[in-house]
């Protein structure tokens, strides 16, 4: 018998079913694995915008401290909660085939769509594609594991809230009069599950290695170096899609001011032989058609924020 692989994860339900999910694609792949629950400042602070907080990697650095301390050996996320860049001694073990990439609406009716309204997310990228769409509408924060958002939705009669199709579909609970949010450019690696591991392990990295999934792989990774050029490690309304069809890749990417009125966007494609720093120059194209004063502007006025 191989010796046990302890899976960090957060106890979230969505995270426990995404953890679990690897389990067995570890197991049926005759590997022993245990599941290691550990819980998260980011599920603990509750009574604060995420990006109130002011720091990055709220969800992950809990687990990243239990990978370095040795408790556990591989880490279970979702993807677009991970920093672009990595923590020394950590790297990516595997990318799972992604789920639905697209935000939804829950509502208790869509009446509001067409007048004034009041929305609920706790995320600047929502917000913002939200009010350049509805103008005239409210968003309120809210915060919280998906569960618990969906509660407060009910109890505080707003209209809506915003939701990650792949996180409701992955706990039931996705209603079915939901509204898919098409048009909404979802988070960079939204609806990807991400593996990390110890990059000294490499008898671990090389047993996690057969679950990546190649193209969900390129396409994410593609999304979080735009994310990456673009942000330099600040916190915006920034959102990313790339897609493969046939040797294509087509790439969709925005920056949005946090009111939502200033909308910068960029679709290109690529063959995918050519998609080394793809993601880097569909940033630089932002950055160079406004993007750079608008970074400022958002770094000015969420600094004034916190
Ligand atoms: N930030 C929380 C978070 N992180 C990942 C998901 C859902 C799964 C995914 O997008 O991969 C969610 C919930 C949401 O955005 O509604």
């Amino acid at each position: 018998m191989s010796k046990v692989i302890r899976i960090g994860t957060r106890d979230s339900e969505l995270a426990l079913w995404q953890a679990t999910t690897v389990q067995q694609k570890l197991d049926e792949l005759g590997l022993n694995t245990q599941l290691v629950p550990v819980k998260s400042t980011g599920d603990l602070v509750l009574d604060k915008p995420l990006y109130e907080l002011g720091i990055t990697g709220i969800f992950t650095k809990t687990l990243d401290v239990a990978l370095l301390k040795g408790d556990i050996d591989i880490a279970v996320h979702s993807m677009k909660d991970v920093p672009t860049q990595l923590p020394k001694g950590i790297v990516k073990a595997a990318v799972l085939e992604r789920a639905a990439t697209q935000d939804i609406l829950v509502h208790l009716g869509t009446d509001f769509l067409k007048g004034k309204g009041t929305i609920a997310t706790g995320s600047l990228r929502r917000k913002a594609q939200w009010l350049h769409r509805y103008p005239d509408h409210s968003v309120v924060d809210l915060r919280g594991n998906v569960n618990s958002r969906l509660l407060k939705l009910i109890e505080n009669g707003w209209n809506g809230a915003i939701f990650a199709k792949a996180g409701l579909e992955r706990i039931k609970l996705l209603p079915k009069d939901a509204v898919l949010l098409d048009w909404m450019t979802p988070a960079p690696a939204q609806g990807a599950m991400l593996i990390v591991g110890l990059e000294k392990e490499k008898e671990i990295l090389a047993q996690i290695e057969p679950l990546n999934h190649h193209k969900t792989d390129i396409c994410t990774s593609i999304e979080r170096e735009f994310l990456r050029t673009l942000e330099g490690g600040c916190t915006a309304p920034i959102g990313a899609l790339a897609e493969i069809k046939d040797q294509t890749v087509y790439f969709k990417g925005c920056l949005h001011s946090l009111d939502g009125q200033q909308q910068l966007e960029t679709l290109k494609e690529c063959t995918i032989e050519l998609v080394k720093d793809f993601g880097k120059q569909c940033a630089l194209e932002i950055l160079e058609n406004g993007g750079k004063a608008l970074m400022e502007s958002i770094k000015d006025e969420l600094n004034t924020i916190h």
